[in-house]
């Protein structure tokens, strides 16, 4: 483990963001692995710093000055860096032939954050996700106690516990081939933990939370990512920290650069985020980061994530370019099994409150090139719709209800007649074959891909795949939407 090394002392006391950003380059680009410990510290004591109620007047003024740090001293960082790992090595018997880590060493180290955090407090606030937090104010978040646990385990020479992050949860993996897993922390409110069980084959497993079992599996490298994407810039529920936020961003593009977000979608989507915001000169647009974020999710993980296609969305949206939210919206619909509280959420917005207000929009009359025009925005909006009514079918309890078909009936009556009858519903294989003999373009459920597996999009043909009501997901065919 690289460790808190002179090369990393010299550049203490920290004044500003390059700084910062040098002592992270300096881990990542170490022979040895990078530091999780002091540098959730370092960022946690910089993000308290600048977001505490004490000094939070303060900051929503102007920054005095870019690049400005309140000064951060060795010694703090020394104190909380020895108080993390004197807990680790007390706590955890050193088992001399040290080889992988057992499911009871991992349990050991989540009893060990769990046992020391306080006994009840507001679990989803802000800023309880670093270490500074757990070691000033026993503290953490859901994401915060798998982070330490992996932070903790690397301190105690275990190199092959790893940080596994769904879009919704945290767990670890470890052993010689890295595929045990065990759950650390808890998920939810009022639901049991299951810290120490390892994550189910099962229907779970194949569930959003657990992202159809596509887990996005950290190196050393992506868990600096992932800690650096859960900075908190938030000062209030409407202002950031201005220097948080640059933080984040310049560490975001390191990373980046270094190749170590290629198969993070949600940590490109973070900075996309923040480049809409306030854009980087020369960099990667934030158009184009998003579009990443959903192609890694497609190379990487069997576009099993939804987040990215809601990245997108929303940049589309904000940006009043409805059609393409749409698609997004629609693509991020083909991917959900909705069985869980948070992503029911997004699509709720989705559907009751962000396209109604494009219909509202759009049908005021004076959009020019209105997409009520557009049979292939009817068939995204279908398919949008039809994947939310798969998980009425395929979920236990039943969930649409009336808030939801009141807002789809009016948003399908905004399309003209003759618009919606440009929409074919083709319901089987051989027609889908013919259509794409005939237009020689087929589209597949997510890729829009011409035959000969260019991409494009033409309006004379917008086929998209709606899901079988009655078979499942592996069904050997779709009946799709056709727009002629
Ligand atoms: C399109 C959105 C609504 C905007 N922000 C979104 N985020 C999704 C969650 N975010 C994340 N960003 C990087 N890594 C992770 S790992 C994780 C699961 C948690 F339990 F560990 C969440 C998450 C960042 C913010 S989705």
């Amino acid at each position: 483990m690289a460790g808190f090394r002179d090369l990393d002392k010299v550049l203490f006391p920290i004044k500003s963001i390059n700084n910062v950003v040098q002592l992270f380059r300096n881990q990542l680009e170490s022979p040895s692995e990078p530091d999780l410990a002091l540098l959730s510290i370092v960022a946690g004591v910089i993000e308290n710093s600048l977001t505490s109620r004490s000094n939070a007047a303060l900051q929503v003024c102007e920054p005095v000055e870019q690049n400005n740090l309140p000064i951060l001293e060795i010694k703090t960082v020394e104190i909380l860096y020895d108080k993390f790992r004197s807990i680790m090595l007390n706590a955890v018997d050193q088992n001399k032939a040290k080889g992988f880590a057992t499911r009871d060493l991992v349990k050991k180290v989540s009893d060990v954050i769990w046992n020391s955090l306080t006994r009840s407090y507001y679990k989803d606030r802000a800023h309880l996700q670093s270490l500074y937090s757990f070691l000033s104010g026993n503290k953490l978040d859901c994401f915060g106690v798998a982070f330490a646990v992996v932070a903790g385990c690397q301190c105690l020479g275990y190199n092959d516990v790893h940080l596994a992050l769904s879009e919704d949860h945290a767990w670890v993996i470890f052993g010689e081939n890295g595929t045990e897993t065990a759950e650390v922390t808890w998920h939810g409110k009022g639901n049991e933990d299951k810290r120490g069980q390892e994550i189910g084959k099962g229907v779970s497993a194949r569930s959003w939370l657990y992202v159809n079992n596509k887990p996005v599996i950290c190196t050393r490298h992506m868990e600096v990512a992932a800690l650096v994407s859960a900075i908190n810039p938030s000062l209030n529920s409407t202002h950031d920290a201005y220097e948080v936020a640059l933080l984040q961003q310049e560490l975001l593009w390191l990373l980046y650069e270094l190749g170590h977000l290629k198969k993070y979608p949600m940590a490109i989507g973070n900075l996309g985020d923040l480049e809409e915001i306030a854009a980087t000169e020369g960099k990667v647009p934030c158009k184009d980061l998003f579009q990443e974020a959903v192609t890694s999710a497609r190379s990487y993980y069997s576009n099993q994530h939804v987040y990215p296609y809601t990245y997108q969305g929303g940049y589309f949206y904000r940006n009043k370019m409805y059609e393409e939210a749409f698609e997004s919206w629609a693509n991020a619909s083909d991917v959900i099994r909705l069985d869980d509280e948070e992503i029911y959420k997004e699509f709720l917005e989705i559907a009751n409150e962000l396209i109604p207000h494009i219909m509202k929009i759009e049908s005021s009359g004076f959009s020019a090139n209105t997409i009520l025009k557009k049979p292939k925005c009817f068939a995204d909006l279908l398919r949008f719709y039809d994947g939310i009514c798969q998980w009425e079918e395929g979920s236990a309890t039943p969930v649409l209800h009336i808030g939801w078909a009141k807002p789809l009936v009016l948003t399908i009556s905004k399309f003209d007649a003759d618009v919606r009858a440009q929409v074919n519903i083709v319901c089987d294989k051989s027609e889908e074959d013919k259509l794409l003999k005939k237009n020689g373009t087929y589209f597949n459920n997510n890729n829009y891909e011409k035959e000969n597996g260019s991409t494009a999009v033409s309006d004379s043909v917008v086929s998209t795949n709606v899901k079988n009501h009655s078979d499942k997901d592996n069904s050997p065919f779709h009946p799709s939407i056709e727009a002629l």
